[in-house]
Parts: structure tokens; sequence; C-alpha cells
């Protein structure tokens, strides 16, 4: 069977859930949805965004990945993919840059990744405007993580595809190309 996953990375802000969500609604590409032990943001549902977590409860998921990013944990597992696999030809993930290498190292050629990439003042904008918790969004960009998933990781250089999210009606042409292109859908 030709199964894909397109994982979607790039630093926090940089338009990943907004690209799953299109990918959610105009080619009924499901979001394989993650774990993690941060407090839900305003509207979020539990296992609609994310599974949310105690980290007691964190620790006894079993994951194909999980990292810790600005003081949380997330992961994702093997078992939700597949059980998505056996559904649909095709799922997409969002998780960070090291998620994305974790990804393409375990599916290879079935792992398509999408790197977004917005410059730093328009990503922090964003987040502002999004109305995250104004200590929380401080740390998340003062963080190791968040400034390490700005640039596209060496490890997914010539193995990724890469979009700047500047206009969003543009970013929705490349993807579509990308599905094109990679025979999806
Ligand atoms: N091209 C764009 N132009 C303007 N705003 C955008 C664009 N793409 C996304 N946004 C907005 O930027 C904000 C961040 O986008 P989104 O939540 O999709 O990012 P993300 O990468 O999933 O972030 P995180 O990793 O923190 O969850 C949202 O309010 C979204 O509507
Ligand atoms: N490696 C993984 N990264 C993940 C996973 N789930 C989400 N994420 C990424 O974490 C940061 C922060 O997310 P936020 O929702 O708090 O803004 C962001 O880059 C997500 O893409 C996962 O299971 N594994």
């Amino acid at each position: 069977m030709n199964k894909k996953i397109i994982v979607i990375t790039g630093a926090s802000g940089t338009g990943k859930t907004t690209i799953s969500k299109y990918l959610q609604n105009t080619y009924h590409i499901p979001s394989v949805i993650t774990h993690t032990t941060r407090l839900p943001r305003a509207g979020e549902k539990d296992g609609v965004d994310y599974y949310f977590e105690t980290k007691e409860s964190f620790l006894k998921n079993h994951y194909l990945e999980k990292v810790e990013y600005s003081g949380n944990w997330y992961g994702s597992s093997e078992e939700s993919l597949n059980k998505t696999w056996k559904e649909y030809d095709s799922a997409s993930i969002v998780v960070d840059t090291k998620g994305a290498v974790s990804y393409k190292k375990k599916y290879g050629e079935k792992a398509v990744v999408i790197f977004l990439e917005v410059d730093l003042d328009t990503v922090t904008r964003r987040l502002t405007k999004r109305g995250d918790e104004i200590s929380r969004l401080k740390a998340r960009i003062n963080s190791e993580e968040f400034h390490r998933d700005l640039q596209m990781p060496m490890e997914l250089e010539g193995k990724c595809y890469k979009i700047i999210n500047n206009n969003i009606e543009i970013t929705k042409e490349n993807v579509n190309k990308i599905l094109k292109k990679e025979k999806i859908n």
C-alpha cells in the first residue's frame, strides 16, 4: 500500500496547524493527534487538538518519538498513525523539527516533510496576535527549541519541501503542488 505521512514542521507560529487544517478541510487528510503535558489554549479540546496529559499519564504511553519543548513534553505514537492508515492512505502530523527528523528516518519515502519558514519578527507578531499567554509566549520565544526550529535541520536538507509562509494563499498553492507531485489525493 502506498501510505504517506505528511510531516508538517517548523518553528512555533509558522502556520503548521493552519496547514494541517487546510489538508483536513480541503483534501480530507486527517491529522494524527499527538500527546502533550502543556495546558490547553483557549478553545483547544482534549482528543481534538491534543491528548492533554499530566506528567504521570504522559509517561505511561508508548511513543515513536517524544520531545521536551519549552518546558513541556510532546509525543506521538506509532499506534495512532497505524490506526489512521487503516482508514486513510494519507495522514498529516504536526511536530517540531526533532520529531520531523525522527519521522523521516523511520518512514523514508513514506514521510513527506514540509518545513515552514517565517522570519522571527513576523512569527513573534503572529503568536502575539494568536493570544498566547504573554509569560509563556516570552519563555517560548526565548527557548532554544524555538530558535533551532526557525532553520531547517541539516538532516532534512535535500529531503524535505520548504515553504516560506508569508502569504497563506501562496502557501496553500505550494501545498497543492506538493500533493500533486507526491501523488497524494
Ligand atoms: N500566512 C499567514 N499569514 C498570516 N497569519 C498566518 C499565516 N499562517 C498562519 N497564520 C496565523 O499565525 C498563527 C500561528 O499559526 P499556527 O497556529 O498554524 O502555527 P503553528 O506552527 O501550528 O504554531 P504552534 O507550533 O505554536 O502550535 C495563527 O493565528 C494563524 O492563523
Ligand atoms: N516532536 C514532536 N513535536 C510535537 C508533537 N506535538 C506537537 N509538537 C510540536 O511542539 C511544538 C509546540 O506545540 P504547541 O502546540 O505547544 O505550540 C510545536 O512545534 C509542535 O509542532 C509531537 O508529538 N512530537
